[in-house]
């Protein structure tokens, strides 16, 4: 490749930001390029214009995707970052999840109490993740769940603000903008996480084969592993994010396992399993037995 600046698309919000400037160093370190060689291009998104209706009503997670797709197919940028979590499991053929950086935390923190045990009776919790909300449900039907949109920081000004007592987010979240102190982290057996939660995929166009080699120098195979098993379960759901469903695919002993649970919005339904990945079909498989020992009444809610 020509010295030429390399164009770096990306959301505009403060942690979009973060993580475009992570993938900017590592590919830097990897083939010992100079910051510069590296442009940030922030584009906006319907996501980040609209703030005040919930996500699942103004078209779910294509909309972080949309406007980057679109820069890329139209080569305003080589290459863009996203928050793998917001990315839809069927993507266009024209793009390619050409890299993963290390996974970050999985977990959900919870800001505003110790642990979901120590929240107040009928405590109001801000959340607009139906994932999040049927957990918590499930665990603490006294709870009321309270809808939150925003970054990171609008909703602990909110949360200051007493709109909510207490709120979840991702602890990967909170620690790329160095908010290392912020909340108590659940473990993984309380709040299962949501696929991909943690993984930062960079993408860029299928047919740019150089595009796709120095990518490859900082994809992690480990990570990619996990959040594909993650994905694979979420595409046999054809689940998106109005699916309260958790996913976790993590090494143990030498072996892959890929934990899931499904609930009903109100968590009064769930089923749970977990199956060693052992190949491609795995994750479709731990989907389907979950659907036969789901309640016909969860099932349907998935559609099937
Ligand atoms: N849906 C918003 C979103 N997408 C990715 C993250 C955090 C970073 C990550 O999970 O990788 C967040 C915020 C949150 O859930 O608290």
């Amino acid at each position: 490749m020509t010295a030429a600046t390399i164009r770096l698309g990306t959301r505009g919000s403060p942690l979009a930001l973060a993580q475009a400037r992570l993938t900017r160093d590592a590919l830097c370190a990897a083939h010992g390029w100079v910051e510069g060689r590296i442009e940030i291009v922030p584009i906006m998104t319907a996501g980040d214009r609209i703030q005040d209706r919930p996500l699942a009503e103004i078209g779910g997670k294509a909309l972080w995707t949309k406007a980057l797709d679109g820069a890329l197919f139209a080569g305003d940028i080589d290459f863009a970052v996203h928050s793998l979590k917001d990315v839809e499991t069927l993507r266009p053929a024209g793009i390619t999840i050409a890299a993963m950086l290390p996974r970050a935390d999985v977990r959900d923190r919870l800001i505003g109490a110790t642990s979901i045990a120590a929240l107040k009776p009928g405590a109001r919790v801000g959340t607009s993740s139906p994932r999040r909300a049927a957990q918590l449900l499930r665990l603490r039907p006294d709870l009321i769940i309270a809808p939150i949109r925003g970054n990171v920081a609008t909703r602990l000004a909110k949360l200051d603000a007493g709109e909510a007592d207490a709120t979840l987010l991702a602890a990967a979240g909170l620690d790329r903008l160095n908010q290392h102190d912020v909340g108590a982290a659940i473990k993984v057996e309380e709040l299962l996480p949501a696929a991909s939660q943690g993984a930062i995929g960079i993408e860029c166009r299928t047919e740019n084969e150089t595009m796709r080699a120095l990518l490859d120098a900082i994809d992690c195979k480990a990570t990619r592993a996990a959040v594909c098993a993650e994905r694979s379960l979420l595409a046999e759901l054809d689940a998106d994010c109005h699916s309260p469903v958790g996913a976790y695919a993590v090494m143990r002993d030498g072996a892959m396992i890929l934990t899931a649970e499904l609930l009903s919005g109100d968590g009064a339904l769930h089923v749970k399993g977990a199956i060693v990945i052992d190949g491609p079909d795995s994750a479709a498989q731990l989907a389907k037995q979950l659907l036969e020992a789901a309640p016909p009444e969860l099932r349907v809610l998935f559609g099937k």
